[in-house]
């Protein structure tokens, strides 16, 4: 099957198509959602920062306009990307997802961090570009570790100050120069709750936009020691039944299909598949 969306370099000066704006506040959208008429788009009172051709939805070329600032349009209104993925069509999610990240990266590049002069969009590539410099650069994706700790029956769940009330996670963490997945995984599991793993073993990955991580995903089993949450960064951490979970981060996550997982394979139930 062709997938419904596929990501690509398009010239800005070719008209038509479809385009997405995003301003501080996240992304327009109206009745028929977040993808508008090109032109039409254009036409409105949009203060522009720049324009990317992203990809092509069902065959059609997609735009993003990125804003310096959030306006009013007739009918319209501002929706982040958090609620697009929580309750929109998977796919639109994807297109927007990416759209972030571009835009994000793009902006945060509009200088170069070498010698301070404006970089320029390559024609064709996914890059900013410094001529005097001859530096380039592409969009930044921060590799970082997601790991569901088990024992038994138990599952190894933390809550960072940050989350929804009640909800429990699994551990996470950014990699750091020089170290491996694994002494990632291994490090950041010391540092927020002193325990020790074994048997780690890779279970997939997936885009994580917020703003550009690219989650891999991790079983460890238990190997030693006793839980001690890390000030600041950890507020509770537990070992739960499978029979008896706090409420769980949203069900489209890695976190949320590593606790699955392991759940369906504990109870015998047909395990679930890793959104995209
Ligand atoms: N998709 C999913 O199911 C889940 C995704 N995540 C994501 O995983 C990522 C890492 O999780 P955290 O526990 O927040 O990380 P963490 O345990 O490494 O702590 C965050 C700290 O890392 C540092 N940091 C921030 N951005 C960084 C970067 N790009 N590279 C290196 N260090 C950085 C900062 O000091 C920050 O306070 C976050 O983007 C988070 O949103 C976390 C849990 C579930
Ligand atoms: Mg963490
Ligand atoms: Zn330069």
């Amino acid at each position: 099957m062709t997938p419904r969306w596929t990501t690509a370099v398009l010239d800005t000066d070719q008209p038509g198509g479809w385009a997405v704006a995003r301003s501080p506040e996240g992304f327009l959208f109206d009745d028929n959602g977040a993808l508008f008429p090109r032109e039409w788009l254009k036409r409105q009172d949009l203060s522009i920062l720049a324009e990317h051709g992203i990809g092509h939805l069902d065959g059609e070329p997609v735009y993003l306009l990125e804003l310096r600032s959030t306006s009013e349009v007739p009918g319209c209104n501002w929706k982040g990307l958090r609620a697009f993925m929580l309750d929109g069509d998977h796919t639109i999610y994807k297109v927007l997802g990416y759209a972030a990240q571009i835009g994000t990266w793009a902006r945060e590049h509009r200088f170069c961090g070498n010698c301070g002069q404006p970089m320029t969009q390559v024609p064709r590539e996914r890059a900013m570009y410094c001529q005097p410099c001859d530096l380039r650069s592409y969009p930044r994706i921060s590799p970082s570790m997601i790991v569901l700790v088990t024992r038994g029956d138990e599952v190894l769940l933390a809550r960072s100050p940050r989350f929804v009330t009640g909800v429990y996670s699994t551990l996470a963490g950014f990699a750091e120069p020089g170290e491996s997945a694994e002494d990632c995984l291994i490090r950041e599991v010391r540092e927020e709750v002193q325990i020790e793993v074994k048997n780690i073993q890779y279970m997939g990955s997936q885009c994580w936009p917020f703003p550009h991580s690219m989650m891999l995903g991790f079983h460890a089993e238990y190997a030693s020691g006793e839980i001690v949450c890390q000030e600041d960064e950890i507020e509770d951490a537990q070992w739960f039944n499978v029979h008896d979970l706090p409420p769980l981060p949203a069900s489209k996550s890695i976190a949320r299909y590593l606790i699955d997982v392991y759940v369906a394979r504990r109870l015998g139930h047909a395990e679930p598949v890793l959104p995209g």
